[in-house]
């Protein structure tokens, strides 16, 4: 089957300084991502690496303000499926880059720009084919950018001000399927239990048993401790009072669904199907259940939680995917790509008031990297607000256009910071960054 993917945006009509510069090169990977080499002037710095996707996750055709695939613009936003995840990206990465060409920009700094066509099915196909072909090349990187985190405003209580989160490991995964075979006969002499009956209930006991908070196991603190100061009193001085008070900020963590993901490996039944015909007891009953893994666990330990929760032999378990918290990403003062991304925000962003290392609460691209770098960065610069997360996947995904325009300054500025060849020194303003 077709990926499900639009090419014509990434053209020489639309980039024709991008197509037509001699320092870049542009490959077809997998027969249809793209992977751009710009050559930098200066052979000794340590290339970088742009991440993006183009596929989408599918559209229902109801319940939009305007059709999904129309990228329609009303009272200010552009709506459709990809303006969030990941096609703003996408072009927003090559729009910027044609600006700095079309003003003669030569970087100094070479970096690679990967734009996958299957990330929202593993991406194996695209970005893992783009990472073994630069690893058979001999290519390090000294910092790589995807997306998966955001700058929150208004996620957390007691916060005025947007923060930038940039995460720094993302949540492992297990997709498991899950089956039930019963024999099949006539409704009118149902056995105690049907093969539905079975399932339901095990899968009953997964959502009504949640897997163990583990806050202050894993970065997630990090998040908190960052953002201490940020916070009105008296919550500054729980913040910077984890040691005491994480029993209760973890309780008030997990109430709602967006922090509930980062302080346990989540479950969510996604899947379910079964039964034939209304007078047929069901020969069979199926599930998908797709869990996000916390940091501090692995697929084994998540593994032996579902077999005892489930504890009925009847209930057979089949993974389809299966893998673990990724590594987490270095956050100091020598970390290149963070004090890169610190100014770039500073430059564009006046309003955000902190940067903060995080956690990716699904899963991107990035991940087959960990091969090149161990510097793993996943951040999109968009003011995300509470109303936004559910669009990410749902219903009315969409950018402001001035968003959209703030996403291509980032970028833009972030390709001339990464020039220079030494950490900046801090800004010397009041600016909390
Ligand atoms: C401190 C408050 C934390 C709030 C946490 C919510 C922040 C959400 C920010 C961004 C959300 C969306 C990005 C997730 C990227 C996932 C990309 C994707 O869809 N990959 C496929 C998959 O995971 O299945
Ligand atoms: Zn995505
Ligand atoms: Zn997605």
């Amino acid at each position: 089957m077709r990926p499900s993917v639009q090419l014509w945006y990434i053209s020489t009509d639309v980039f024709p300084a991008v197509f037509s510069t001699k320092f870049i090169q542009h490959e077809i990977i997998g027969g249809y991502s793209h992977l751009f080499t710009v050559q930098g002037s200066d052979p000794q710095l340590m290339p970088y690496m742009l991440l993006a996707h183009m596929d989408v996750v599918p559209a229902s055709q109801e319940g939009w303000h305007v059709p999904p695939f129309s990228a329609k613009e009303l009272d200010g936003f552009i709506y459709g499926r990809g303006t969030m995840d990941n096609k703003n990206s996408a072009i927003g990465i090559l729009q910027a880059l044609e600006f700095l060409l079309r003003r003669d920009y030569r970087p100094r700094r070479s970096f690679y720009i990967g734009i996958g066509h299957d990330e929202e099915v593993s991406g194996h196909k695209g970005a893992m084919k783009i990472a073994a072909l630069l690893k058979a090349r001999g290519v390090k990187l000294s910092f790589l950018l995807d997306e998966g985190s955001v700058i929150l405003d208004g996620f957390l209580e007691g916060i005025k001000n947007p923060v930038a989160v940039i995460a720094i490991t993302e949540k492992g995964s297990i997709t498991a399927n899950f089956s039930v075979e019963k024999e099949q006969g006539h409704s009118s002499v149902p056995p105690k239990e049907t093969s539905i009956g079975i399932l339901a209930a095990a899968l009953s006991r997964l959502e009504q048993n949640p897997m163990p908070n583990l806050f202050g196991h894993g970065p997630e603190i990090m998040i908190l401790e960052h953002l201490a100061s940020e916070f009105r009193f008296p919550l500054n001085l729980i913040m910077t009072n984890l040691w005491l008070f994480s029993p209760i900020v973890s309780r008030i963590l997990e109430q709602k669904p967006s922090t509930n993901a980062l302080v346990r490996t989540t479950t969510a039944i996604t899947m379910f199907s079964a039964g034939i015909k209304s007078n047929v007891i069901p020969p069979s009953a199926k599930a998908t259940v797709n869990f996000r893994i916390h940091p501090s666990q692995k697929v084994e330990e998540v593994l032996e939680i579902v077999q005892n929760t489930i504890a009925d032999d009847r209930v057979k378990i089949h993974l389809q995917e299966a893998f673990d918290p990724l590594p987490i990403s270095p956050w100091d003062n020598h970390a290149f790509g963070v004090q890169i991304f610190r100014r770039t925000l500073l430059d564009v962003f006046p309003d955000v008031s902190s940067v903060a290392p995080g956690i990716c609460i699904g899963n991107t691209d990035s991940r087959h990297f960990t091969n090149l770098t161990d510097a793993i960065y996943r951040f999109n610069p968009l003011v995300f607000k509470p109303d936004d997360l559910p669009r990410v996947h749902g219903l009315n995904e969409k950018i402001s256009v001035e968003g959209y325009e703030k996403q291509v300054e980032f970028l833009y500025q972030l390709i001339q910071n990464s020039d220079i060849n030494k950490l900046p020194e801090p800004h010397a303003n009041s600016h909390e960054l």
